[in-house]
């Protein structure tokens, strides 16, 4: 298992795979005592049985540093400014957005994660990607996790149709793989059912149109660990429909699978498991009936 850990670079550090002692603890933990496994939060263990643990998230915080935070002078020309006039350094306002956040996640399992806005589910897919570093805690992934927002990285002026061979190959596809799958992930995508769009600049393209496209490229592939941010509430009923497929075939290739989504009809038809985030804290993780019904009947949750 790879480690993330406090004071350490965002980038992936090599580590060893095997799961550190701590962490074997926590896996261990919470095989043996579902009731207790995850901290503050509640309810039976989900179906699925505990196997190999993917993901073990220990007491996890992150914490964003905002500079210059409501002076309005956050710029580098304000910062030269400042230095040559020896001011001091601008203000620093932090934001806690996760807050000792601690689970396991196991092969072949699909999990929600819910709450409301501003609660801290990108952040906390984020972490687990490594794309941020922990303030506190630590987080062990087994293979590297693969983060598929919206805003997943596509370039704008490039076609659909370059997008789609750059970002096979950035997943690690050769090119005779690129080559073999591009037509599957251009059908799956159906950008071209109305008309010939993949030979269209990015930028041409819906916000649905290009979270398709990016959801099809990322699930060309067999992942370890695929989090999806959002992806499945663009596309139109019939996309979501071959997305739930993909999801269900990519859990059966014993990858783990985290869905982001405001959309609890999505989340209930694709994962077995939800966490549900408040202010950055993990109030419930358990079922996907049990915890989407308490989420409802909770205010503000839709
Ligand atoms: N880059 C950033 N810099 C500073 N603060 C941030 C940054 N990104 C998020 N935040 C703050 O962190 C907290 C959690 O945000 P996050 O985007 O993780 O929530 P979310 O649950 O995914 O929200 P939503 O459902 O609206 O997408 C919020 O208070 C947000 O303002």
């Amino acid at each position: 298992m790879a480690e993330q850990s406090a004071g350490k670079s965002a980038a992936r550090p090599q580590a060893a795979r095997e799961v550190p002692r701590g962490a074997e603890r926590t896996a261990e933990h919470a095989a043996e005592r579902p009731a207790e496994r995850e901290g503050p939060a509640t309810g039976p263990r989900p179906v699925s049985p505990p196997g190999v643990p993917t993901v073990v998230v220990d007491g996890l915080h992150v914490v964003y540093r905002i500079y210059g935070a409501g002076t309005g002078h956050g710029n580098a020309t304000a910062a030269l400014r400042r230095i040559l006039l020896r001011q001091g350094a601008p203000s620093v306002h932090l934001v806690h957005a996760v807050k000792g956040v601690t689970f396991t996640a196991y092969r072949g399992e699909a999990i929600g994660i819910i709450g409301s806005n501003g609660s801290g589910k990108s952040t906390l897919l984020k972490a687990i990607a490594g794309l941020l570093p922990p303030d506190r805690g630590r987080v062990y992934t087994d293979g590297q996790p693969s983060l598929l927002g919206v805003n997943a990285a596509l370039m704008n002026d490039l076609t659909g149709a370059t997008n789609v061979i750059l970002g096979g190959l950035a997943m690690g596809m050769s090119q005779e793989e690129v080559h073999e799958r591009y037509q599957g992930i251009v059908d799956f995508s159906g950008i071209n059912e109305k008309d010939d769009f993949v030979s269209l600049p990015m930028r041409t393209y819906s916000s649905g149109m290009a979270a398709r496209l990016r959801f099809s490229i990322a699930a060309a592939k067999n992942h370890d660990v695929l989090m999806i941010d959002e992806a499945l509430a663009t596309g139109d009923r019939a996309f979501q429909r071959r997305s739930e497929e993909r999801i269900r075939e990519l859990r059966k290739e014993a990858g783990t699978v985290f869905l982001v989504s405001h959309n609890n009809t999505s989340i209930r038809d694709t994962c077995d498991r939800v966490l549900w985030l408040e202010k950055g804290e993990l109030l419930m993780d358990g079922p996907t009936d049990e915890v989407i019904k308490a989420y409802e009947a909770h205010p503000g949750g839709s």
